[in-house]
């Protein structure tokens, strides 16, 4: 195996350049134009067989997309930046996702892998003291910042994809590599799963770096992601003089902010942990008009996905309940979703395997306790499941210089290397004959 690990090293340096320029131009969810056309001409390259945009991702499916404004302004903004032209008409509109596809002409199961490209909507630190903007690959773009180290992940995604290309003459079955938009705030993958991305995959991988976890730890089955749904309430009351005639309007601000308090007063479940977030209440347009739009972005989790839906039927009774009291019109707009995961026991124990006898990885582990946070992968995750396949979950531990979704966020990348070099072993230690 030392031959994989040298090739794996020989790619670092291109595996950093990979990852500086995503992270420069950071480009958040369905808007990530400039990578995925880069993507997929390295792809393209390396001989992959490619299904793009439409092909992989389903249109009606697309959640908490931005407006067909945004879209054409990102999209011209993506080619001032060095987007490639022969690419860019695949993904146009907001269709940022990439299947790529191995095919070693020997029978085999079907392995695949799952990267997630977009930043987050956040300016990033521009100081000397942060370590991208000193070396000059802070993002320059305002408002838009890989501070979750999804850049990371793009390049480990096309590392992996380099190594199995060398080492095709070894390897049996399918590879897939799949490339995911706008897995912030959970609105890619249920686009991707609809479209059919994910049907008839034996093993399936997904992964993350960081996460609080040092260098060399590796978590094999991470299974503490919630299952949540986020949805934006849009209230519309009628506008009145307050002074004059305020019995002839219908408030949509205190039905918004009637509707936060009660949905933070859902009683907690029995069976699990639950959350709920009321992260945005905007209303009103001015102070002598009785307020008739308001907004709410809200978010409902639960360990499990019949704990979310309590919550969130919950909430939609609530939502309900204040439109009715305020006679005002509530409309409920789904922006994202994921599930919890649940890593097949059999899969996670050969990844945990493998995962030890790679240079660099110090501590394996299948779980991690904690507070945990969401992932939509979990739904592609759940297909794969569905249908047979087995499914699991990794963490790459490494050292971050602040948390994540935080403006000073960066990583120490070395991390890209040990994800590279045990994603690629679990391929070419593949019990071809046996099976897991
Ligand atoms: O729900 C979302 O929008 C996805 C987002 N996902 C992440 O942040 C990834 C994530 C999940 N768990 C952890 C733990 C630490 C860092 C990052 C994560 C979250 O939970 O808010």
């Amino acid at each position: 195996m030392l031959q994989l690990e040298l090739a794996v090293h020989e790619l670092a340096p291109r595996m950093q350049h990979w990852r500086r320029d995503f992270h420069h131009f950071a480009e958040s969810g369905w808007l990530e134009f400039r990578t995925a056309t880069l993507v997929a001409d390295t792809l393209h390259q390396l001989g992959y067989q490619l299904a793009l945009g439409r092909e992989v991702v389903d249109d009606a499916a697309r959640m908490g997309l931005p407006s067909p404004e945004v879209l054409a302004c990102e999209e011209q903004r993506a080619l001032d930046q060095g987007a490639l032209p022969q690419w860019l008409s695949h993904f146009s509109g907001g269709f940022t996702g990439i299947v790529a596809t191995l095919e070693t002409g020997r029978p085999g199961p079907t392995i695949a892998f799952r990267v997630d490209m977009d930043a987050l909507d956040l300016g990033e630190m521009q100081q000397h003291t942060h370590r991208p903007f000193a070396e000059g690959f802070a993002s320059c773009n305002a408002g838009m910042m890989h501070a979750c180290g999804h850049d990371g992940h793009t390049a480990i995604g096309l590392g992996l994809a380099c190594v199995l290309q060398q080492f095709t003459d070894q390897l049996n079955g399918t590879i897939k590599l799949i490339f995911q938009p706008a897995e912030e705030g959970t609105r890619g993958a249920r686009a991707m799963v609809a479209a059919g991305a994910l049907d008839n995959i034996d093993y399936f991988t997904a992964i993350h770096i960081g996460t609080g976890i040092p260098i060399g730890a590796v978590v094999c089955g991470n299974d503490n992601f919630m299952a949540t749904t986020k949805f934006d309430v849009q209230f519309t009351g009628i506008a009145a003089h307050a002074g004059g005639k305020p019995e002839e309007g219908r408030n949509a601000l205190l039905a918004a902010a009637q509707t936060a308090l009660a949905l933070h007063s859902i009683a907690p479940h029995s069976h699990g942990a639950s959350r709920i977030n009321v992260g945005v209440l905007q209303a009103g347009s001015g102070r002598n008009v009785v307020p008739a739009q308001a907004l709410l972005k809200v978010e409902t989790r639960g360990e499990t996905s019949e704990i979310n839906d309590y919550v969130f039927d919950r909430a939609q009774e609530i939502i309900r309940g204040t439109a009715t009291m305020y006679g005002i019109e509530a409309e409920v707009k789904l922006m994202g979703a994921a599930t919890n995961s649940v890593p097949s026991p059999e899969w996670v124990a050969f990844i945990h395997q493998q995962a030890s006898t790679v240079s660099g990885v110090t501590h394996v582990v299948d779980t991690v306790k904690g507070a945990a946070g969401s992932e939509d992968a979990t739904l592609m995750m759940a297909r794969v499941q569905e249908q047979g396949g087995k499914a699991s979950y990794m963490v790459f531990g490494t050292e971050l210089s602040a948390g994540h979704h935080n403006e000073k966020f960066d990583f120490d990348e070395k991390v890209m290397e040990i994800a590279v070099s045990t994603m690629a072993r679990l391929v070419v230690n593949f019990p071809w004959q046996r099976g897991v």
